[in-house]
């Protein structure tokens, strides 16, 4: 299967300070899905948004796509990203929004016609559940609901790879299930899923998962399978 992340000691300083990310080597494989853990500051953020391009590393490279991500032409950084979806824990919907509005933003913002959207749209929210939130404003929505919204924009352009930030951390446990749930069937259908959670009881519910731990700020990896991934077990 082909690789379709590869970070070569990539460091991030912010600022003048020491590095928040050393020496961070690993190749993804298509198709994969991955979690990534570690404690409270060890910096999966910030190596998350080094995967979805809102940040440069100070060193090293990134592979994307088979190609490099840190040399990019500016101009060709949209058509890249629109390739990854993000889930961020905060959800980010816009708030004068309705549900169907968040959903259908990303198709907007790439110049799809109108009388195309409906159809996806409708589709995503009857796949997380919300058919019936879609004239809701996220401030009337549970948080599992805001959440589920946030998956469906993040996916409705059938991206390639789908990194989430802690997406469970403020569901209750059922909902937590749930989100995975949808973030498994997503692997199945061929989505690379990047899951940063400290939700350790999550870990078990994607038997077939890779763990990625990040600890101070490096990879953690001592069987070296983050840098030759074994062939993902059929499903
Ligand atoms: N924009 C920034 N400017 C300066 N320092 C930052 C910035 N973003 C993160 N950091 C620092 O980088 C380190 C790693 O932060 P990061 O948010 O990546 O960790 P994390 O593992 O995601 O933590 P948590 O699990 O608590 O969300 C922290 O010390 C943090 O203060």
């Amino acid at each position: 299967m082909a690789n379709i992340v590869q970070f070569e000691n990539v460091g991030l300083r912010y600022g003048t300070g020491a590095e928040t990310l050393s020496d961070i080597s690993f190749t993804l494989v298509t198709g994969a899905f991955y979690f990534l853990t570690g404690p409270s500051g060890a910096g999966k953020t910030s190596l998350l948004k080094l995967l979805y391009l809102a940040q440069r590393p100070s060193r090293g490279i990134i592979r994307l796509f088979g190609e490099d991500a840190v040399m990019l032409p500016r101009k060709r950084l949209p058509g890249f990203r629109r390739r990854i979806g993000v889930v961020f824990q905060d959800f980010r919907l816009v708030p004068h929004l309705s549900a169907y509005d968040n959903v259908a933003l990303p198709l907007r913002v790439s110049g799809m016609r109108e009388d195309v959207i409906d159809e996806p749209v409708r589709e995503m929210l009857a796949w997380v559940g919300l058919e019936d939130k879609a004239a809701a404003r996220p401030s009337t929505l549970s948080g599992g609901e805001q959440q589920r919204i946030a998956i469906a924009r993040a996916v409705i352009t059938r991206p390639e790879i789908l990194v989430a930030d802690e997406p469970t951390g403020n569901v209750d446990p059922d909902m937590a299930d749930r989100l995975l749930h949808l973030f498994g069937t997503l692997n199945r259908l061929g989505t690379t899923v990047v899951v940063a959670t400290h939700d350790f009881h999550l870990l078990n519910r994607i038997p077939e998962a890779q763990m990625m731990r990040l600890d101070r700020g490096r990879i953690h990896d001592p069987t070296g399978s983050l840098r030759f991934p074994p062939r993902r077990p059929e499903a």
